[in-house]
């Protein structure tokens, strides 16, 4: 069948297009174009041939001996791939690491060093594969990295990346201010570097479409304190006449707040900085925001800006909890980010419940100081909430919710099976949990063993992963 023309997915089908509302099809039925690896078409099968549902899908005559099937388990389902909006490769080599320290300490005790080991580019070939191998094995199917201020340690890591079969941003990190100088760059070494790596990044992909590209550059001013104003006025030149996205870091912690006032005391804020230099957007991803003023969401929601939420590193540095319901109710983007090596895992099963742990400690302190929450405010945020997040969420960060996120037809087919029962799952089976097992509805069945898959599931229970229709990862 390796020539079958078209693929089917029959069994549990599940996403999220809109936030809080999950779709089940217990007896869902998915098709694939695999010219194009795009979704053709996604319904309740009701057990309909094959051959009839490609039909109705495409308005085409299809034979049999064109769809290849795959009959998805009973404890498997089929959902959207993961969508990682934030993550530093080179951090996955000190992965655990310094979790004890703040922001700022954290960065000059372990990560610069760290990461100026990668002007070596021989490490950068050794390393960067099982760094990206894990990511993918933890169900991440695009994502945005980014690497270091060496050209030639980016370009390895991006042909890792597209050799590896992921979709992915990366960015080369921008640097010629306030840093050691063991690990900073001129100006000119920046600005040129930065658009060198653009040229090679776009030109090994020849002229395909952005949607389908599997590797675009990113520009990645480290943060605004690491960048003179010349740097930034550049970096936002380049990513207009390139057309490409743009990621940085803002209000992460109060001394990194501080710092960046210092370094820009004529902008009236953090958010004002990279307003100024042209650098926020509908295709700007800003990490963390944990301590945002009421006029820099009005900026951020202003210009389109998106926001990555980065829970567990937001924890593990003791940055503080950003508050995703406000952002949310003010219309401001927001998906998930590992924050690797901030944060100490690759897995957005995490992130997801970090957020969730950060929504549960946000209200609780806000009740114990005698806040009123109401409207959504109190609401402590829902697995459905969360799956957005970590799917569809993501993908309107990284500017492509037309194309990714959910499985609806048209949609890229950026996938994952997941197997509920594998070896030595962390979730239990139905038979051991009372509450789903004495259930008669298979859609309410399956909704709480959705609930159980976000908060105990991992890589174990991640058996496929496929992006643009190829599959990239498998267990069995
Ligand atoms: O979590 C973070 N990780 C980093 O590498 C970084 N650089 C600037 N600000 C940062 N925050």
């Amino acid at each position: 069948m390796a020539h079958a023309k078209f693929s089917l997915f029959t069994g549990c089908i599940v996403d999220t297009p809109v936030m809080g509302e999950l779709r089940i099809l217990v007896n869902g039925a998915l098709g694939i174009d695999r010219s194009t690896g795009r979704i053709v078409g996604t319904s309740e099968s009701s057990g309909t041939p094959a051959k009839e549902l490609f039909e109705h899908w495409t308005g085409q005559q299809v034979s049999e001996a064109d769809i290849e099937t795959t009959g998805l388990l009973a404890d498997q389902f089929l959902m959207p791939g993961f969508i990682d909006t934030h993550t530093h490769a080179p951090q996955f080599s000190f992965l655990g690491i310094g979790h004890d320290l703040p922001l700022m300490d954290w960065l000059n005790k372990y990560t610069f060093k760290h990461e100026s080991e990668f002007k070596d580019p021989e490490l950068a070939r050794k390393f960067y594969k099982g760094a990206i191998d894990r990511v993918i094995r933890n169900g991440v199917t695009f994502a945005a990295y980014y690497g270091t201020i060496h050209l030639e340690a980016n370009r390895i890591l991006a042909d890792t990346i597209r050799n590896a079969g992921q979709r992915a941003f990366v960015g080369k990190v921008c640097m010629d201010a306030n840093s050691p100088d063991y690990y900073s760059e001129s100006t000119a070494e920046s600005i040129e570097q930065t658009e060198e790596f653009i040229k090679q990044v776009l030109g090994g992909q020849g002229n395909c479409p952005a949607d389908t590209r599997l590797v675009t550059p990113i520009i990645t001013p480290r943060f605004a304190p690491s960048c003179s104003s010349e740097c930034l006025g550049a970096l936002g030149e380049l990513a207009k006449r390139y057309q490409l996205p743009i990621q940085s870091h803002l209000c992460e912690n109060p001394s990194e707040i501080e710092f960046a006032r210092q370094c820009f005391p004529e902008c009236t804020s953090y958010t004002e900085i990279y307003h100024k230099h042209g650098l926020l957007g509908n295709h700007t991803i800003m990490a963390h925001c944990v301590h945002m003023t009421a006029e820099e969401l009005v900026i951020m929601r202003d210009t389109g800006t998106s926001i990555s939420h980065c829970p567990t590193s937001n924890f593990t540095l003791g940055s503080g909890l950003a508050d995703i319901r406000r952002f949310v109710a003010q219309g401001i983007p927001v998906g998930l980010g590992t924050d690797v090596g901030g944060g100490y895992t690759p897995s957005i099963l995490d992130a997801m419940r970090m957020a969730a742990a950060t929504n549960r400690a946000l209200i609780a302190s806000r009740r114990l100081s005698g806040e009123d929450l109401s409207g959504r405010d109190g609401v402590p945020l829902e697995a459905a909430e969360m799956f957005f997040l970590a799917t569809q969420g993501g993908a309107r960060v990284m500017g492509m919710a037309e194309s990714l996120g959910s499985l609806d037809a048209g949609k890229l087919f950026d996938a994952l099976v997941i197997d509920l029962s594998a070896h030595a799952s962390p979730v239990p089976s139905v038979e051991s949990t009372f509450a789903i097992s004495c259930l008669s509805d298979p859609v309410e069945a399956w909704r709480l063993r959705l609930e159980q898959f976000v908060f105990l599931a991992d890589d174990r229970n991640i058996s496929r992963v496929y992006v643009g229709g190829n599959l990239i990862h498998s267990k069995c």
